[in-house]
């Protein structure tokens, strides 16, 4: 079986695209990290623009199926409540990313990342592809957390796993119920035959395929001056869907980039869950939902914490666009582990690499 990190080992990361900066230590936003007068620094200044609220959905809701059709096709992002995730799980999940993000910075290094792995503590992926680093820490889980876990916390590391896997098994099956929707939505004949990674509704097949995961916990430590600060970079996420909970959620931090009108803030819904559209969706939609390009802004005063849930179908599944009724074919087919080792290589050239050009 391939996994993520089978992925990654081609494009292995270089010691300082891994380690973060002790935030702590630092009073002054450092020449390394200020996006001013850099290519991207344009891209900071806040938009006068009020803060736009993206559909939230009841997954109760009998229509549910179309609004997340609509929303999926419009935003490419919605919240969802009803989403089955109770609040001591979610209260559960964020104090233990509380906990690992508050250690010192030694600490936090004993979990990091191997330059050609997936998992564990470090920058984001996309680092090497800006000239400029980020207000961030994140740490990736694939799978269990054990193994890096123990490292931070030789014989407290176990609560830490035990939450982090509920936590991943219930994005699962929330992940699932809306792909099941979403495939619907976009037409899928009755029996899919390539996609016997799903759940089947009613007869759940023991030997499926597991599909491709992973959960990213991010910090966004306060700066002393968020306007030459950036949190995460604009990018678009990759997989098929993410399930984004943002801790403290009323302050926000997450704007995406609407047509015609730039950068726009999210404004987060306390216990809703956001969802938006990966690259990976948008070949199986054959273009019709986009994967939206979304940043992330720090703050003066408060950090935020947020946990992004990743769910991409098995590595070796080939990707292909699901046509209702004739329409022409945008993109060609590609493995999820083709397209993972080309985004790790191009960014957002990734996509266009896989455009049919007409
Ligand atoms: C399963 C995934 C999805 C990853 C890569 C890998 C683990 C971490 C994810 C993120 C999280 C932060 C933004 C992003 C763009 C990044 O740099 O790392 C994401 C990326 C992607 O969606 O491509
Ligand atoms: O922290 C956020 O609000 C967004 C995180 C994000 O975009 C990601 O992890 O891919
Ligand atoms: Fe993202």
């Amino acid at each position: 079986m391939t996994t993520l990190s089978d992925a990654y080992r081609n494009a292995p990361l270089l010691p300082h695209h891994i380690i973060p900066l002790d935030f702590d230590s630092v009073k002054h936003v450092p020449e390394s990290h200020s996006w001013e007068n850099s290519d991207s620094g344009l891209l900071i200044r806040i938009q006068p623009q009020p803060p736009e609220s993206l559909p939230i959905i009841d997954l109760a809701d009998p229509s549910a199926l179309n609004l997340v059709g609509q929303a999926c096709q419009t935003w490419g992002m919605f919240q969802v409540t009803n989403h089955g995730i109770s609040s001591a799980l979610l209260r559960d999940v964020e104090y233990e990313t509380g906990r690992f993000f508050s250690l010192p910075a030694k600490e936090k290094t004993k979990a990091l990342r191997s330059p050609g792995g997936a998992s564990g503590y470090g920058v984001a992926r996309i680092t090497p592809f800006f000239n400029k680093f980020m207000w961030h820490e994140g740490f990736t889980i694939v799978e269990s957390p054990v193994d890096h876990a123990r490292e931070v916390w030789p014989h407290a590391y176990q609560r830490f796993c035990e939450v982090m896997e509920e936590y991943q098994k219930k994005m699962k099956e929330l992940a699932e119920r809306l792909l099941v929707l979403i495939l619907k939505y976009l037409g899928l004949p009755g029996e899919p035959h390539d996609l016997h990674w799903l759940p089947h509704p009613t007869s759940d097949d023991p030997f499926r395929p597991a599909s491709c995961t992973a959960l990213q916990l991010n910090y966004y430590p306060s700066c002393p001056n968020p306007a030459q600060a950036m949190g995460l970079a604009p990018h678009t996420d990759s997989f098929l869907l993410t399930i984004l909970h943002q801790v403290n959620g009323t302050h926000g931090g997450l704007e995406v980039l609407k047509d015609g009108a730039g950068w726009v803030r999210v404004v987060p819904t306390e216990g809703a869950l956001l969802v938006n559209v990966g690259d990976m969706l948008r070949i199986m939609s054959n273009d019709l939902f986009p994967s939206v390009l979304h940043r992330v802004v720090v703050d003066k005063t408060r950090h935020r914490m947020s946990l992004a849930y990743f769910y991409g179908p098995p590595m070796d599944h080939r990707l292909s666009p699901i046509l209702a009724g004739g329409a022409p074919v945008r993109f060609r087919p590609v493995t999820v582990r083709e397209y993972i080792e080309m985004k790790a290589k191009n960014l957002d050239d990734a996509l266009s690499r896989v455009r049919v050009r007409s």
